[in-house]
């Protein structure tokens, strides 16, 4: 790291500045090139200070009120915030005080503050680490907290942070052979054949990345296609389809896939994993609701709140207030609408959020029932992954809760249910 770590710092505040103060994601940022400028090691631990910061954000918080007697301005508040993070995950206090009094100093407006930021920061190497572990999980702002609450009761919500808060390992869905990929990287063979790997590792740097033998793909989210269960010869169309580990999976069935997504940008991340991997898919940049055609299955991955995938995006709920969700909500229906619109008679339509909210999910398909006599729910579908029966739900899909397999890492939070059109 250079100049002892000062620069990855000052990005990674920059990045908290932004998401705390601007409401933006590390997504949107990162992919707007804001770490551009930074070699690929600072650049890889600015990300991660600022996620851990975002993760322990209501710990570091509740330690810095102790030795403040006003917030700083939010630029030094998030100095210390990030300081207090690190000292107590274990970082050297000369290290971590000196870099973020010279983060301060080097800007005319804070300058002012490299004392106080000093002193309280002393004060947090003496007394935080011990404290910080007495502190609970940090909690979901209200906004999210409240529906997530209705829904999953108390003790469920309690379950959900703090998994939130351990973070997520790193999944590889293989290409053919799931054991064989577990053995090349030392990992685990998970019930549902995806490969867990600790997290940290630089995803390129693992064995059979050059060769396309895997693609990194959350548990949960491998489940969508393994619902679906695409057979050799099917005329499949994947709608929301980048950056496309759907696709992929679709793909090596053997199936013939479509694959459908507006963003350009999006795609074209598609079409190299595609590459990569050595796989083929049609694509098709288009809206969801400007498609024709009759297929045998559909995937329908539509875009939703994302609030089941915080364990890996804990600035989600601090960029975001859940105002746009509405628009989401309606939109998710008319593309359900649609999807049935392009299903042949007996075909199937697989329909996924990686959202914690039931309007996302259980709600959207009980509602599609209603709208369309013509659809039932294959429960067969979801029973045959042989996943817990309770996370069926009542309508016949299945949520999964980042809680869950919590003995093994957890799970992105998602809902699914395959929906069939009848014949006659
Ligand atoms: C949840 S992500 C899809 C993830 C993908 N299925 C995968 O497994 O890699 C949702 C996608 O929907 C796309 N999207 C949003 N609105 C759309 C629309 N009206 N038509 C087509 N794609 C849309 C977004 O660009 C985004 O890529």
């Amino acid at each position: 790291m250079s100049e002892t770590g000062v620069q990855a710092r000052r990005s990674a505040v920059y990045l908290l500045d932004q998401v705390l103060g601007e409401g933006r994601l590390m997504s949107e940022l990162i992919g707007g090139g804001v770490l551009d400028r930074l070699g690929p090691d600072d650049r890889a631990r600015a990300q991660r200070l600022a996620l851990e910061t975002l993760r322990g954000l209501e710990r570091a918080d509740r330690i810095l009120q102790r030795h403040l007697q006003k917030q700083p301005p939010l630029s030094v508040h998030n100095v210390l915030r990030l300081a207090t993070v690190e000292l107590c995950q274990g970082g050297a206090a000369h290290g971590v005080v000196n870099a973020s009094v010279t983060i301060v100093s080097k800007n005319k407006r804070t300058q002012p503050m490299k004392g106080l930021v000093n002193a309280v920061l002393r004060k947090v190497a003496a007394k935080g680490p011990e404290a910080w572990e007495a502190l609970r999980a940090p909690r979901l702002p209200r906004w999210l907290r409240d529906p997530l609450a209705m829904a999953y009761g108390s003790d469920g919500v309690g379950a959900m942070e703090r998994a939130h808060f351990a973070g997520a390992p790193l999944d590889l869905t293989a290409k053919s052979d799931p054991e064989a990929l577990a053995k090349l990287v030392g990992g685990t063979l998970l019930p549902t054949g995806s490969v867990r790997v600790n997290a940290g590792q630089q995803v390129s740097t693992l064995p059979g990345y050059d060769t396309g033998d895997w693609w990194v793909q959350d548990a949960a989210a491998a489940m969508p296609v393994q619902i679906l269960a695409p057979q050799k010869g099917e005329k499949i169309l994947d709608l929301c389809a980048a950056p496309g580990g759907k696709t992929m999976q679709i793909a090596a069935s053997g199936a013939a896939v479509t694959a459908v997504d507006d963003s350009e940008g999006r795609m074209k991340r598609l079409k190299e994993n595609l590459d990569r991997t050595g796989l083929k898919a049609k694509t098709r940049v288009s809206d969801v609701l400007e498609m024709s055609g009759q297929w045998d299955a559909i995937l329908l991955d539509a875009p939703c709140s994302a609030t089941g995938t915080i364990r890996r995006h804990p600035d989600l709920p601090h960029a975001k207030d859940g105002s746009d969700f509405g628009e989401l909500i309606s939109l998710q229906a008319q593309m359900i609408d649609h999807a049935v619109s392009l299903l042949k008679p007996g075909g199937r339509l697989v329909f996924c959020t990686c959202s914690l909210l039931p309007d996302e999910g259980e709600c959207q398909v009980e509602e599609a029932l209603e709208r369309h006599s013509d659809l039932s729910v294959d429960r067969e579908a979801i029973l045959r992954l042989g996943l817990a029966e309770e996370w069926m739900t009542e309508e016949g899909g299945l949520r999964l809760r980042p809680d869950y397999w919590s003995d093994l890492g957890g799970m992105d939070g998602f809902y699914m249910a395959s929906l069939r059109k009848n014949s006659h």
